[in-house]
């Protein structure tokens, strides 16, 4: 099966509700779908959002990364050299991770189709079925506590709370919220570097002075801050993870060895695609580190290569961010991974079993 073209769409996708976390506020999913064609037949999905806030990468970039540096190494390559073709995306150029990551999520789809299997089962098996949180914007107070109720009521147990704007608000926010929803709801926070490392040890501290279990606080501080990542995993007991803080596997290892963080967050859309993700997965597993897989603005085409790296990579990512689908008005997206509110699961179809795509605009050659 060997790669003749790889073409390009965008795909709009309305959220149910404004997206607004410390660092932007957004409406819609509206994302590049990269479609892998090949000699065979066989088409292979990818999809990369424009997070420019965190990964760097716009639409206009993705889609001269992928056209200019990578696509141009990839035409001709037979899919069965899957760790050839990985190399080759990967050292097509720095950083342009989002860009990088929707390519090798459609190889990865192709891979899975040329041998007749579902992706998790080709990178080691697993329990078909996990688990989401649901992502609550950081917004009023009211406004946030009835958006924590509404989850719990439609089944979430796991609410990743938005917070970052304003230390005193964010206290405010977290303790009515955990009022209203304590029991139910497990909470995780999320302050996307909207905090200085005093602050966040100050908030976290009266937090727990307070008796509010949190299951973790992700990215406390700015991205380049380690010293700030080290200096609050060392004074609470509320478990740290990094997001923005870490991408490939080299700057995981650092982190770790800096004891920077508790718990790592995987995100395809930072690692530059899957083989990345699982290298950080079998890294963390070594230091006895435990993972979180989230997403960023997607839909269920790139969430569900994610999901296949979850399922197959359990035993070490515990928890999921995978919400992108749940956010979203409707899924564009006829078969793949199955996603019902917190309930993800895997079929057994090839691949990430994606048949059709609706809606999606033509991107001109
Ligand atoms: C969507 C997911 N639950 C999430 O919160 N991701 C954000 C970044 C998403 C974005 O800004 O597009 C995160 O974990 O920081
Ligand atoms: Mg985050």
């Amino acid at each position: 099966m060997k790669i003749t073209d790889i073409k390009f769409g965008m795909l709009r996708v309305p959220l149910k509700t404004p997206f607004k976390t410390a660092l932007r506020t957004v409406n819609m999913v509206e994302d590049i779908v990269v479609m892998v064609h090949t000699d065979s037949g066989n088409v292979g999905y990818g999809e990369a959002p424009a997070t420019a806030v965190i990964t760097g990468d716009t639409h206009g970039s993705i889609i001269d990364a992928i056209r200019h540096y990578i696509s141009p190494r990839l035409i001709g390559q037979d899919i069965a050299d899957l760790n050839h073709l990985t190399q080759l995306i990967q050292g097509a150029m720095e950083k342009n991770t989002s860009a990088k990551a929707a390519v090798e999520i459609a190889i990865y789809d192709l891979w899975g189709q040329l041998y007749g299997a579902p992706l998790y089962k080709l990178l080691g098996g697993g329990d078909p079925v996990i688990t989401t949180d649901i992502t609550i914007s950081v917004d009023y107070i009211d406004k946030m506590v009835a958006d924590s109720v509404e989850a719990v009521e439609r089944g979430f147990e796991s609410l990743k709370i938005k917070v970052g704007k304003d230390i005193g608000v964010d206290i405010d926010r977290v303790k009515a919220i955990y009022a209203a929803v304590e029991g139910r709801a497990l909470l995780r926070l999320d302050a996307n570097q909207g905090w200085t490392a005093k602050q966040a040890v100050y908030a976290l501290q009266t937090l727990e002075d307070a008796g509010i279990k949190l299951e973790l606080i992700e990215q406390p501080v700015k991205a380049r801050d380690l010293a700030g990542m080290r200096y609050v995993t060392e004074r609470v007991h509320t478990p740290v993870m990094a997001d923005e803080s870490v991408f490939g596997p080299m700057e995981v290892i650092e982190l770790i060895r800096l004891r920077a963080a508790d718990i790592i967050n995987i995100k395809l859309m930072k690692t530059g695609g899957i083989s990345n993700a699982v290298k950080i997965a079998d890294i963390a597993a070594m230091y006895g580190v435990e993972c979180m897989i989230g997403c960023m603005l997607e839909s269920s085409i790139s969430v569900a290569a994610a999901v296949h790296v979850a399922v197959a990579k359990s035993s070490v990512i515990t928890k999921i961010d995978l919400d992108g689908p749940s956010l979203s008005q409707f899924n564009p997206v006829d078969g793949g991974v199955i996603f019902n509110e917190s309930e993800i699961s895997v079929t057994d179809a090839p691949g990430l079993g994606i048949r059709e795509i609706r809606g999606l605009e033509e991107i001109e050659a």
